[in-house]
């Protein structure tokens, strides 16, 4: 099992404690596996990302990755497993005056040394690289364009490429096609999927669009109130889970941070490859 939660519970720091962005979750995930989560939003999706990435730690529960618990781990040690996780965030955090080139061969870092790293910022080390990544987003016309320069959606596409440089086996994609244009998406999304299964990656991918998560992953996993509502087979994801997910609640908070009702679906067999 490359993933485990077990009860695990987050909150942000700067947050009030009682106020947890993911509650008691539990989560197996094969290595190799293409999840996609769905919820509405606050639900929890990019905690439960940056929770998997080792970039938030569990205030309670016991978290595997790679059969390790990466906050028992040393700070080298952990470090060393982030490189085998690609996060990539909503919105990229590309520097405004770095060239594309560069944003995309950053993903290369976990493999360079410190020298090399320094050489490819003043002659990018293996353009060719970069290149071919975002030809497969249609972007390689934006090779030394500055990142500043990019739309919106471009920039996600950037965030993609460089994942697909990266030799991560675990790709946590945050919100990848918010900002494209519905044949971009599709595409975006194909090549993303493609990539994952042709190095045999995890791919775990939040998004918004329902039925696109429907129509691509086997396994859909819904949150709402930093809870999994359902974990389920594509085919056992039916309209009224959906409906019952996403729907409005207006009840008022309670000011411990609980959500006052969750509307809990009965959790199906998650699927297993
Ligand atoms: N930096 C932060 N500090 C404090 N609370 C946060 C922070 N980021 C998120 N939260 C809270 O954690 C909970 C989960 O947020 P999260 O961003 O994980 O949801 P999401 O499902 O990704 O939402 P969206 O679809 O809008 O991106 C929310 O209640 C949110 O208000």
């Amino acid at each position: 099992m490359t993933i485990q939660l077990h009860n695990i519970s987050v909150h942000h720091s700067g947050a009030a404690r009682s106020a947890l962005a993911l509650r008691e979750l539990n989560l197996s995930i094969t290595q190799g596996e293409q999840v996609a989560l769905i919820g509405p939003s606050g639900a929890g999706k990019t905690s439960l990302l940056h929770t998997l990435a080792c970039a938030l730690k569990p205030e309670s529960g016991k978290l595997s990755i790679f059969g390790e618990d990466p906050w028992q781990l040393s700070s080298s040690a952990r470090h060393a497993m982030r490189a085998r996780l690609f996060l990539a965030p909503q919105t990229p955090p590309l520097p405004p005056r770095q060239r594309v080139v560069n944003a995309v061969l950053a993903g290369l870092l976990p493999q360079w040394s410190i020298w090399q790293a320094m050489r490819s910022l003043v002659r990018p080390i293996a353009p060719d690289v970069a290149y071919e990544a975002l030809a497969r987003f249609k972007l390689q016309d934006k090779l030394y364009a500055r990142v500043d320069h990019l739309s919106g959606g471009e920039r996600q596409r950037c965030g993609m490429a460089r994942a697909l440089v990266s030799n991560a086996e675990v790709f946590l994609v945050d919100e990848p096609l918010s900002a494209l244009d519905p044949t971009l998406a599709l595409q975006t999304l194909a090549v993303l999927q493609q990539e994952a299964g042709k190095r045999q990656a995890t791919l775990i991918c939040s998004l918004h669009q329902v039925e696109l998560a429907r129509a691509n992953f086997t396994r859909i996993v819904g949150l709402r109130d930093g809870r999994i509502v359902f974990d389920a087979a594509q085919q056992d994801v039916s309209d009224a889970m959906i409906e019952a997910l996403y729907r409005n609640s207006d009840k008022m908070p309670t000011p411990d941070g609980e959500p006052s009702e969750v509307a809990l679906i009965p959790t199906p067999v998650p699927p297993r490859c």
